[in-house]
This record gives C-alpha cells, sequence and structure tokens, in this order.
C-alpha cells in the first residue's frame, strides 16, 4: 500500500489542475469546503454549490484568494433536479466547458435505528443518488469533449452494509451501481471520461463528528488529506479511491471472504448507548 501511495504521489503533479474547470458539490462546509481551497491553491477554475449562499460566498472568497483562476458559486438544492442541471449550465456558461465534475453533496438524514420512514429513503435518494446522475448526464457532452473526470464520494458505508446509518448507506450502494456499470459501459463505448468512487472512512468534518461522535469512538481522519486524496485519485483517473487505506480497503478485503468476522469487527465499533434522537 505503502508502495502504491508512494508511485501515485510521484507521478501525480499539481500542475494537472492548473487551468482546470471544476464543478464541486457540497461545496459550503467539510470535505466539499476542502476540496475546494486544494484546487484553488492548484488555480483551477471552481464552480461551487450548496444551498447557503453566505458560505458559499466566504468559500468563493477564500478560493480567490488561494490563487483559483477564476472561483464562482451557485446556491439550490439538489432535490430538485432542475437546478442540478442548471449548475452544469452555469459551468458551460462561465468556462465554455468542463473537465473535472466532483459530486459530494448529501442530504440531511438521522443517524439511529432504521424508523420504518421509507419516505425518508425516497428524499434522500433523490439528493444522495438522482441529482448525481442527472448532473452527470448534463455534463458528459463537456466532460467527452475534454476527456474529463467524474469524482464520485461516497463511503465504507456505500461498500459495507452498516448499522444506524440504513438510508444513507441505500443512496450510497446506488451510487456503486449506478457509476461503476457506467464505467464499464465508456469502456465498451470508447468514452474517454473516467469515474473515480470514493469510499471514504470516518473524516473529521463538523457534520460527521457532531453526529457519530457519542456512538463511534475511533479517531476520525483529517478532512484537509481525504480531499487531497480525491482531488489526486481523480486527476489520475483511478478507478476508485480507499481513504483512510487501512480503515476501508482491508475491511473489504473480508467483505467476501469473511463477513462474520467483519460484522463482529463493525459492530465493536459502536456503542448504542450514546444514541441521541437526532432526527430532523
Ligand atoms: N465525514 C465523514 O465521516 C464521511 C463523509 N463521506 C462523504 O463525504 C461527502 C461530504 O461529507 P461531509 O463533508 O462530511 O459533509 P458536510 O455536511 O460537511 O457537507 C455537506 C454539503 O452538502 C450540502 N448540502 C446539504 N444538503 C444539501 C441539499 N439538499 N442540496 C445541495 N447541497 C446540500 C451542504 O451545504 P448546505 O447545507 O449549505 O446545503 C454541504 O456543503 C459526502 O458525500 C459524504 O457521504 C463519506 C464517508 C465519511
Ligand atoms: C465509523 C464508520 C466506519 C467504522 C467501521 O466499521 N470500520 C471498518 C471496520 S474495522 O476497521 O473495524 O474492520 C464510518 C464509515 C462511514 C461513516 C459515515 C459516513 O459515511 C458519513 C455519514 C454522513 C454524515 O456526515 C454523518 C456521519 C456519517 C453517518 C458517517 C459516520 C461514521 C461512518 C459510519
Amino acid at each position: 500500500m505503502a508502495c502504491t501511495k508512494y508511485l501515485s504521489n510521484l507521478l501525480f503533479d499539481l500542475a494537472m489542475l492548473k487551468g482546470k474547470r471544476v464543478i464541486i458539490t457540497g461545496a459550503s462546509s467539510g470535505i466539499g469546503e476542502q476540496m475546494a481551497y486544494q484546487l484553488a491553491k492548484m488555480g483551477s477554475h471552481i464552480l461551487i454549490t450548496a444551498r447557503t449562499e453566505e458560505k458559499l460566498k466566504k468559500v468563493a472568497e477564500k478560493c480567490t484568494e488561494l490563487g483559483s483562476a477564476s472561483a464562482y458559486y451557485i446556491h439550490g438544492s439538489m432535490d430538485n433536479m432542475t437546478f442540478a442541471k442548471q449548475v452544469v449550465h452555469e459551468a458551460e456558461r462561465l468556462f465554455g466547458g468542463l473537465d473535472m465534475l466532483i459530486l459530494n453533496h448529501i442530504g440531511y438524514t438521522y443517524f439511529g435505528f432504521f424508523d420504518g420512514d421509507v419516505d425518508h429513503i425516497r428524499k434522500l435518494l433523490e439528493i444522495n443518488f438522482l441529482s448525481y446522475a442527472t448532473m452527470t448526464v448534463e455534463a458528459l457532452p463537456m466532460l467527452k469533449a475534454s476527456g474529463g473526470n467524474i469524482v464520485v464520494v461516497s463511503s465504507f458505508a456505500g461498500k459495507v452494509g452498516l448499522p444506524l446509518t440504513v438510508p444513507y448507506s441505500t443512496t450510497k450502494f446506488a451510487l456503486d451501481g449506478f457509476f461503476s456499470s457506467l464505467r464499464m459501459e465508456f469502456y465498451h463505448q470508447k468514452v474517454n471520461v473516467s469515474i473515480t468512487l470514493c469510499v471514504l472512512s470516518y473524516i473529521d468534518t463538523d457534520t460527521a463528528l457532531n453526529t457519530v461522535s457519542r456512538v463511534i469512538q475511533q479517531p476520525a481522519a483529517p478532512k484537509e488529506e481525504c480531499a487531497y486524496e480525491i482531488i489526486k485519485g481523480g486527476a489520475m483517473r483511478q478507478r476508485e479511491v480507499y481513504y483512510q487505506y487501512e480503515a476501508t480497503k482491508i475491511p473489504m478485503l473480508m467483505r467476501d471472504w469473511a463477513p462474520e468476522l467483519l460484522e463482529y469487527l463493525v459492530l465493536k465499533n459502536y456503542n448504542v448507548d450514546g444514541l441521541s434522537k437526532n432526527k430532523e
């Protein structure tokens, strides 16, 4: 693993992102915000989106200070597919094309035992999954023209069934189905657009820490490094990124060969006595 990381660090050149035209969704906070800063430092053109305009404005201003070639924002909710398309059209209007589409936003969900609310799953699927598919379809002509990259931010919870995240896990598994199948079709059809699915472990964003720290005792990985690894994986056209590697790839190897052992190890991480009723 150390060897693979060393090699990819050697081959990855920050200049690869200079002047590239990038959309980042869910960039008003957390990992998305950090990706915006990293891309700004690399000299990319950036269009960020989320619902909260004031936060986006601040992030875009900081991107300009950090050296982005340009930084724009557009606010709206990804439960609205018209808005999802509008973001892509805005990139076309502003940049005249697109090199990288980073799909990262997620809608609010509860962290707790599944409460039987199927309507919540449907709403979350719209935000966490259908908007990703919609933006991809809309951006594909521009990405084909540039030979660009689609980067999909997923989770360990999108590869392995975990407790307390039933609706969320459902949406993340859907991403794997859609994008891994689409990647295979791209190979067949010789479409020169890479798809990078990012499988993340516990990351120290405010949302994650506030939601799970009373239940999950294991330490969270740094969002800055996570953001860097995602961008690097996308630029290097890797099919998947595992971050942190030890907390995701190793358990993944267990998933099919020793599922009961993995279930045992996963359950040990959870202190369900720390659960609060945190559904909106
Ligand atoms: N942090 C972690 O431990 C892990 C995170 N991940 C993944 O990483 C990604 C980022 O997570 P993280 O940084 O922690 O999350 P944050 O909560 O920090 O960021 C979520 C972003 O999505 C935006 N957002 C929320 N609701 C909507 C909506 N309805 N429409 C459009 N945008 C919305 C938020 O902005 P606003 O509220 O202004 O709309 C914000 O910018 C996600 O895909 C997540 O699944 C994966 C594994 C672990
Ligand atoms: C803590 C989870 C992973 C723990 C685990 O079981 N690891 C492997 C087993 S072993 O190493 O012992 O073999 C975290 C993995 C994904 C996280 C969740 C996530 O994907 C983001 C969510 C969205 C929101 O921001 C709130 C937090 C999350 C529910 C987050 C919580 C922690 C994980 C479940």
